[in-house]
């Protein structure tokens, strides 16, 4: 049997003395996947966990080789993550942003400038952030997430204050990276999703399938 993208082995992690999340052991194969749960469930935490950006302890190990805590910055290269309610520098503009991430990222899967026209970002994108709307902020904030070549993409709740119209362009790009790219995600949201996806919940301080 194949190793999983995503195994996580005996993750815990605590805010000061209140433990969130307790891990026991995840392995997530090639997929695309939708976390669920109510306010405060620990979706965020979990995600930050994943994105290696916040301590825990335990591991998680991409792909069977690269290890979160033993290869941080490989790992990192790997593992993409747009925040649910991003915040950059006033002064920087999307420009700025990209350029700054295809640099450390490296050349993506997609030219970065045909998903500029797609989102319909480039109209601002030369604007300092403080001017952007919070749905302006979210498409560029996305549009960071799909540089470089992950293996993993992992969206906080994408859905909230993106356009109706900005939906099926989100989930175009989502089907096309998994496809073609072999990218896998994990993606959450309050509401549930569309059949035929795979469910993850957060139960207890827990992750199951469902
Ligand atoms: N930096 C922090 N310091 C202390 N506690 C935190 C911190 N961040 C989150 N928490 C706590 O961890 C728990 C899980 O929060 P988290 O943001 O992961 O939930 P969530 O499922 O993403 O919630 P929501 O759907 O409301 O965004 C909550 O009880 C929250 O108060």
């Amino acid at each position: 049997m194949s190793a999983p993208i995503l195994h996580l082995s005996h993750v815990i992690k605590a805010y000061h003395d209140t433990t969130i999340l307790e891990i026991p052991d995840l392995r997530l194969t090639y997929g695309v996947y939708w976390l669920l749960g109510g306010n405060g469930a620990g979706k965020t935490t979990t995600m930050k966990v994943i994105a290696g950006l916040i301590p825990f302890s335990g591991d998680i190990i991409l792909n069977g080789t690269v290890s979160c805590s033993k290869q941080p910055v490989q790992y990192r290269r790997l593992v993409n993550y747009a925040e649910a309610e991003p915040l950059y520098p006033g002064f920087i503009t999307g420009s700025d942003l990209v350029a700054l991430y295809v640099k450390t990222k490296g050349p993506g899967f997609k030219d970065v400038e045909k998903m500029i026209e797609l989102l319909g970002v480039s109209a601002f994108i030369h604007q300092p952030v403080s001017s952007y709307s919070s749905g302006m902020l979210k498409k560029v904030s996305l549009l960071l997430a799909f540089t470089g070549q992950p293996q993993v993409i992992l969206l906080d709740e994408p859905l909230i204050t993106l356009d109706t119209q900005s939906l099926p362009l989100l989930y175009t790009l989502v089907e096309e990276f998994h496809q073609q790219y072999g990218v896998t995600f994990c993606i959450t949201s309050h509401q549930p999703v569309t059949a035929g996806a795979i469910q993850l919940q957060v139960q207890g301080k827990n992750i199951v399938k469902i």
